[in-house]
């Protein structure tokens, strides 16, 4: 059966919110002196804006093909992403037939990888994988969902991430990921109001409402040890990305100092099989956070998803809308999912990727049906009113 082919492939770049969800407007909880490893220079710690987590912006891949069906994703690029997309990655993807996603993406990552593996190539090429599955479901007139062997349970359940977990108990959340405020160079006082907001979340939320800490790569192993276990007294469930990415050695130690029953969660910021299956091999954690626009896109999760499977460990990727949902619902080792609040409180839930995408899905009271996702692709379109900007137009 002769499927259309791939004729046109273009790069857009946008500022303001959308998937580099971090470039928010100022007085936005996701921007208010929150612990980073840039958090040991006082002048970079109110705003993670002022070191750069918002200088890439982000990356919309358009990919057309013969019968003129339009695939596209988005995710944290840039410009740098539409570079790579325009001037190397497009020849792997134009006139192949839309069918052709494991070996494009073989070809992406190889041809790559003297300069890529991680970071922002591997965003990019996520970026185009979730484009062809768009653009493949789109032909085939599915859900991405359907693709990937359809849902295994009738709805999503979400934890929502944001600076009120207390609010997000009343809109049904399952639970609330805090971002972490202090670091190790703000010593004991910093410590002190970290178990604070903590021990304040517990009082407002009761004993059984999930309540995480997220440390964004801030802390080290004895400092985020301490933590784990003053955290223990208030019901801590996981302690989230402590450690820098790179340290794998250290995740395994406190995966074995953190106090029994809490869990050790991180991936984000990881990428590909061969970064899960150190951290899985390592022992590293007992949730796996793989943001599937950042570690290799859905033809890659499914890999890693496997190799977690085998280890008994849960794959929760990081909150990235869509592009999570339709993997998520189709996967037993996945019972649950994130749900960024973008709202700047937050006191009312968002789409995450706004303003840029129309007919984004949202939990309502904290769950999602299933049959919401049932829509071609992934069931998302541009927002028109949404400027975009083509940098590299003659590739
Ligand atoms: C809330 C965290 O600091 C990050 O901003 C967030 O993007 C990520 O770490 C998460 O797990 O949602
Ligand atoms: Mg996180």
């Amino acid at each position: 059966m002769s499927m259309p082919t791939i004729k046109a492939v273009r790069a857009f770049t946008v500022r303001g919110g959308g998937a580099d969800y971090h470039d928010q407007a100022g007085g936005h909880w996701i921007d208010d002196h929150i612990g980073t490893p840039m958090g040991k220079y006082p002048e970079y710690r109110q705003s993670r804006q002022s070191f750069g987590i918002n200088v890439l912006g982000t990356l919309v891949v358009e990919i057309e093909a013969s019968d003129g069906t339009v695939g596209f994703a988005v995710t944290t690029a840039g410009e740098i992403g539409a570079f790579i997309v325009e001037k190397h990655l497009s020849r792997f993807l134009i006139g192949r037939q839309v069918t052709e996603i494991e070996k494009i993406w073989d070809q992406m990552y190889f041809a790559t990888q003297y300069y890529g593996r991680k970071g922002v190539v591997l965003n990019t090429i996520s970026g185009v994988d979730l484009a062809l599955w768009d653009l493949l479901a789109k032909v085939r007139k599915e859900p991405v969902h359907a693709l990937l062997g359809g849902p295994v349970r009738d709805e999503l359940q979400f934890y929502a991430t944001g600076a009120r977990p207390d609010l997000a108990k009343e809109m049904g959340f399952i639970g609330g990921k805090l971002p972490l405020h202090h670091v190790p160079a703000e010593g004991e006082e910093g410590f002190r109001k970290n178990i604070e907001l903590l021990a304040e979340m517990r009082s407002r939320c009761g004993d059984d409402f999930w309540l995480m800490y997220d440390c964004w790569m801030s802390l080290d192993l004895n400092y985020a040890t301490k933590l784990a276990h003053k955290a223990h007294e208030y019901g801590l469930k996981w302690i989230e990305e402590a450690l820098s990415p790179d340290d794998y050695w250290g995740y395994a130690e406190l995966r074995k100092n953190v106090p029994k029953g809490m869990l050790v969660t991180t991936g984000e910021h990881e990428a590909t099989r061969w970064g899960f299956k150190l951290l899985l091999e390592m022992g590293c954690c007992d949730i796996i956070q793989p943001d599937v626009g950042w570690c290799g896109g859905v033809t890659e999760l499914i890999k890693i998803s496997a190799l977690a499977d085998a280890h008994s460990a849960l794959v929760v990727p990081h909150g990235s809308s869509v592009y999570s949902y339709h993997f998520v619902i189709t996967r037993q080792n996945s019972p649950f999912a994130e749900f960024l609040m973008m709202h700047p409180v937050p006191d009312q839930v968002v789409p995450m990727f706004t303003p840029l995408l129309l007919d984004e899905p949202v939990p309502v009271n904290g769950r999602m049906k299933a049959s919401v996702l049932d829509k071609p692709g992934f069931g998302v379109r541009l927002n028109p009113e949404v400027k975009l900007h083509r940098p590299y137009a003659n590739g």
